[in-house]
């Protein structure tokens, strides 16, 4: 984690050649969150291949530890498990800190709620300002307590409740770090927790409970809705996991392949979950030429290889339903938008404010910094395309510890006259350590 005393890392990022060449990124981090959690609540001992070892999963990998889980590194991604069993993990002696991770903070109280234990939860300047009521209302609900920070934030500490109430719960926001908060609490409660979503968000949930032996169905309903019942008191198996490359971190080299003029760049492994996939439909739309090929599914989840060629894209006004199947790449597809040729009109976007900085002002910032017109409203922006003419450049971006701004705005220097400059570039270790190397592999760095 970035130790307090460690000094900002500004970086620049100039007008790269064609970029070229064959690539991988590091595995999912919503998998790798979930392996490690399910795999320390199962008997016995799991393999985990392909573990994202960037600082949020490590956070959560620290905090199992801290409860009685034995979590080793064997090899380079590659990580074993012995779990505790459901209802088995241990009080921790120190507050757990989660970092920069809401996935990690989120989740974890969700597993806390239904074991016999007191909990301290810490984070770093920017997940202390992220609300947590959407988890402690129904947590509070399953029989957990909570004594938290002014407006329901970090620090906070939970006691939580043993044997806990099943809950049938409509989500109020689409969110999967909710509904997994709640399903894995009813994985320690006695009878059926359900969860009703009206909008999908990302399944990795459901599909590993599943793989690990939980009872647990999922009925779709004519409009869409999501029905998901989980039977409490759950055994888990021990599993050997393999994790996809995160589609998340994916959609920078892809955005930066499809902006440098000349390029042509496969990213290899990429998950391609239906509720991930958002960022590839709505570049296609904007005329970005991705192909997908050996399409394959591997550990439960859908994969596959992209082949990316630079293309001119146009301007978009995209369905806000489709928010949740690419929350985290809004940033990037931000920058494709600005150099498309036309207006692009996002909207339905509050859950943005809420991220790890509020990604609407702190885009609309940065893109005004490297001249691009936009118009920030209440649930999204407007941005004024440049029709493939480079961003004049600037900076340094205030990056606001947010990963995703970083990385985004270094993707803008790669197609900008006088470089794009990152005040620092230290939060990209959360979900992408070897972001750099990637850029370097490509040849966008000199
Ligand atoms: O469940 C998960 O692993 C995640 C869910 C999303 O958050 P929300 O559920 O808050 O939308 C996403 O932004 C986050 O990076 C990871
Ligand atoms: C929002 C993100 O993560 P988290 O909520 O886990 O901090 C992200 O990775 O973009």
């Amino acid at each position: 984690m970035t130790q307090p005393d460690d000094q900002p890392t500004p970086t620049t990022f100039r007008a790269a050649p064609a970029l070229a060449g064959s690539v991988t990124v590091p595995g999912d981090k919503s998998i790798s969150h979930r392996s490690l959690m399910l795999s320390a609540l199962a008997v016995g001992e799991s393999r985990v291949e392909g573990l994202l070892e960037g600082e949020d999963v490590l956070a959560t990998a620290a905090a199992m530890r801290a409860m009685g889980a034995q979590i080793d590194r064997d090899a380079e991604g590659i990580w074993h498990v012995h779990g505790v069993g459901v209802g088995g993990l241990l009080q921790p002696d120190t507050a757990l800190d989660m970092g920069n991770s809401g996935t990690s903070t989120r989740l974890l109280m969700g597993l806390l709620a239904s074991h016999d234990l007191t909990a301290t939860f810490t984070g770093d300047p920017s997940l202390s300002k992220r609300p947590m009521a959407r988890v402690t209302e129904p947590l509070s609900r399953m029989g957990a307590s909570f004594t938290t920070s002014p407006g329901e934030r970090l620090p906070l500490t939970m006691r939580g409740a043993c044997p806990a109430v099943p809950l049938d719960y409509r989500l109020p926001v689409a969110s999967a770090q909710v509904k997994s908060a709640i399903l894995l609490a009813g994985l320690n409660a006695p009878g059926i927790t359900r969860v009703v979503e009206p909008v999908p968000t990302r399944d990795h949930s459901e599909r590993m409970l599943r793989g690990f032996g939980a009872d647990i169905s999922v009925d779709t309903e004519a409009d869409g809705t999501r029905i998901i019942s989980l039977v409490g008191e759950a055994e888990l198996k021990p599993q050997q996991i393999i994790v996809p490359g995160d589609p998340s971190s994916a959609a920078f080299p892809m955005v930066a392949a499809l902006l440098v003029p000349g390029s042509r760049v496969t990213i290899g492994n990429v998950g391609l979950n239906a509720t991930r996939a958002g960022l590839i439909d709505l570049l296609r739309e904007m005329g970005g030429a991705i192909e997908i090929v050996n399409a394959r599914e591997v550990g439960g989840e859908p994969v596959g290889d992209l082949i990316v060629s630079a293309s001119a894209l146009t301007g978009v006004e995209p369905d806000p339903a489709r928010a949740p199947s690419m929350i985290d790449e809004y940033p990037v597809a931000f920058i494709a938008a600005a150099l498309a040729q036309g207006r692009s009109i996002f909207r339905g976007l509050e859950e943005l404010r809420v991220k790890e900085s509020d990604r609407i002002t702190t885009m609309a910032k940065g893109l005004r910094a490297i001249g691009v017109t936009v118009e920030e409203l209440e649930d999204g922006i407007i941005i004024e395309g440049r029709g493939g003419a480079p961003f004049p450049g600037g900076g340094p971006i205030a990056t606001k510890l947010d990963h995703r701004i970083a990385m985004s705005f270094a993707v803008a220097g790669l197609v900008s006259r006088a470089g794009v400059t990152i005040d620092d570039m230290r939060p990209v270790a959360t979900s992408f350590p070897t972001f750099v190397p990637l850029l370097r592999a490509i040849g966008a760095l000199e």
